[in-house]
């Protein structure tokens, strides 16, 4: 791809960047959110029509203007947010819109085997016959391999494949990433976990506001050169923390039991920040939202302040001062097609309230620091969230729910999808949040952030807790040998 240039309304989003792919490479894109990755992806995969610039393949020009034209050059991209349909079976989503047909008709016997050919050749444990809506995350990304391999791609594309991934999953995608590479197929991997480019990447392409800035072979550069070229400054201090005594019991929580968990105590106080560590499915979710409400209490006993935590009603957290800021963010609390700026101050609109006017100028103001202290990257206030990068759209959830000043803080994998110099400003913001005397609960699968930010950590296995480490002891070792079963 060479010199791609990309506008949107008010947004210079590609800048003549330019991409080189070999085949049977893993190349990976990297850059800070906003930086133009997926636009890049969106452009090759023909999903986006770009302004100017070529795309080439084995040396010959290719016109993209839709996503047929790309899958018809080889093109295959998976993207963030999965696009299976969900109640038809892995082998109908390969073949969709080109089911093999016999006298008219879908010709199924021909569809299970062709698919079930491909899982195998590939050595994946899926049934052809099985309904997406059954799977895994990380099984629908194999579902989107196998669909690429059939496809005969050459270029398989891959948004941030491992942001919800566990360890093992990332291990099982890793092997299938080798797989396509040992065909030949050029991979582009877009991820803002460094550290896993030195496991799977060849060559990194680092993108700044638009533009290509360096493409480097992995082996000949280091995660402290890939951040200051990707954020045009040296990122020192990257956890901030510092360490005040705690303060009064916050949430108390005695034998809490749902269905998903049972048997969960701990508390937190002002002026600290728990972590909670432990393998995806441990339960570290389940619990926030027994805590809150939204899973059923079996049993136990929650206090907030002292005073019973109401649980059945979900809102009755939120009306104590309870923040919870969800893992699937997207998928909450957000409108899409509205402004930045009405996103923003969803939660606390009440308060600029006066009589029957509306207060734009607070709204204004308000909305103005949270862009300031989390470095959203947007053309103005009165952007629609939808238009702004995924990182991006994370910052402005994250800030509607600071803006309603909450006392207690529960965030499930807070910098998830968000790049490394965003990363530290929200490091930044919770250690100052803690210092005024909120109390944080953060869940978080990235170890170093547990053991950097936390005053304590939960450590949580199959659904109860197996441990709370003291900070002294927090160590990766440490973490890990009451997470696992063992
Ligand atoms: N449909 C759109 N309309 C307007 N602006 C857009 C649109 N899509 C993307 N942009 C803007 O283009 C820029 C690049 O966005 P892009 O999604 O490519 O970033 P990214 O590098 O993938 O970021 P992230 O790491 O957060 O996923 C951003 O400023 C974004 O707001």
């Amino acid at each position: 791809m060479t010199n791609i240039h990309k506008r949107f309304p008010g947004v210079y989003a590609l800048k003549g960047a330019k991409l080189r792919l070999k085949a049977g490479e893993v190349h990976a894109l990297v850059g800070e959110n906003g930086s133009g990755k997926s636009t890049l992806l969106n452009v090759l995969g023909g999903i986006l029509s770009r302004d100017e610039g070529e795309i080439r393949m084995n040396g010959e020009a290719v016109e993209i203007q839709g996503v047929l034209d790309a899958q018809r050059a080889g093109i295959s991209i998976i993207h963030q947010e999965l696009v299976l349909v969900p109640y038809l079976s892995i082998a109908e989503n390969i073949y969709i819109n080109r089911e093999p047909m016999k006298n008219g008709m879908v010709d199924y016997g021909t569809l299970y085997e062709n698919a079930q050919k491909f899982i195998d050749e590939l050595g994946l444990d899926l049934d052809a016959r099985e309904k997406v809506v059954r799977l895994t995350i990380a099984q629908q990304q194999m579902v989107e391999i196998v669909k690429a391999v059939s496809f005969n791609a050459k270029i398989v594309a891959m948004d941030e494949p491992t942001s919800s991934l566990s360890d093992k999953e990332i291990d099982a995608l890793f092997a299938n990433i080798r797989s396509l590479k040992a065909r030949g197929i050029g991979v582009i991997y877009i991820s803002h976990r460094l550290s896993e480019l030195t496991a799977i990447a060849d060559t990194v392409t680092v993108l700044r506001d638009g533009e290509m800035v360096a493409t480097k072979a992995v082996s000949e550069t280091n995660n402290d050169e890939i951040v200051r070229l990707m954020v045009g400054r040296e990122v020192t201090n990257y956890y901030t923390r510092t360490y005040n005594p705690p303060g009064e019991t916050m949430l108390k929580v005695e034998g809490l039991s749902s269905n998903k968990v049972k048997d969960v105590s701990f508390e937190v106080h002002r002026g600290e920040i728990l972590g909670f560590a432990g393998l995806v499915g441990a339960g570290r979710t389940e619990t926030m939202k027994a805590i809150l409400g939204l899973d059923e209490r079996t049993k136990g006993r929650v206090t907030l302040l002292g005073k019973p935590l109401d649980a059945r009603e979900p809102m009755a957290a939120y009306r104590r001062g309870i923040a919870y800021i969800p893992e699937n963010r997207r998928e909450e609390g957000i409108i899409p097609l509205q402004t930045i700026r009405f996103n923003m101050t969803l939660k606390v609109l009440g308060d600029f309230i006066k009589g029957i006017r509306v207060d734009r100028s607070r709204e204004r103001e308000i909305t103005d620091r949270y862009i300031r202290e989390l470095s959203v990257k947007t053309p103005s206030q009165l952007a629609r969230l939808q238009n702004l990068s995924g990182g991006n759209q994370q910052k402005v959830i994250i800030a509607s729910w600071l803006a309603a000043r909450p006392e207690l803080i529960i965030m499930d994998e807070p910098t998830r999808g968000i790049d490394v110099g965003a990363k530290a400003e929200i490091y930044a913001l919770m250690n100052d949040l803690a210092r005024q005397g909120i109390a944080i609960i953060m869940i978080s699968s990235e170890l170093p952030e547990i053991i950097n930010m936390s005053d304590r950590v939960v450590v949580m296995r199959e659904g109860t807790v197996s441990r709370v480490l003291e900070r002294p002891q927090l160590s990766q070792e440490e973490i890990m040998k009451y997470a696992v079963n063992i």
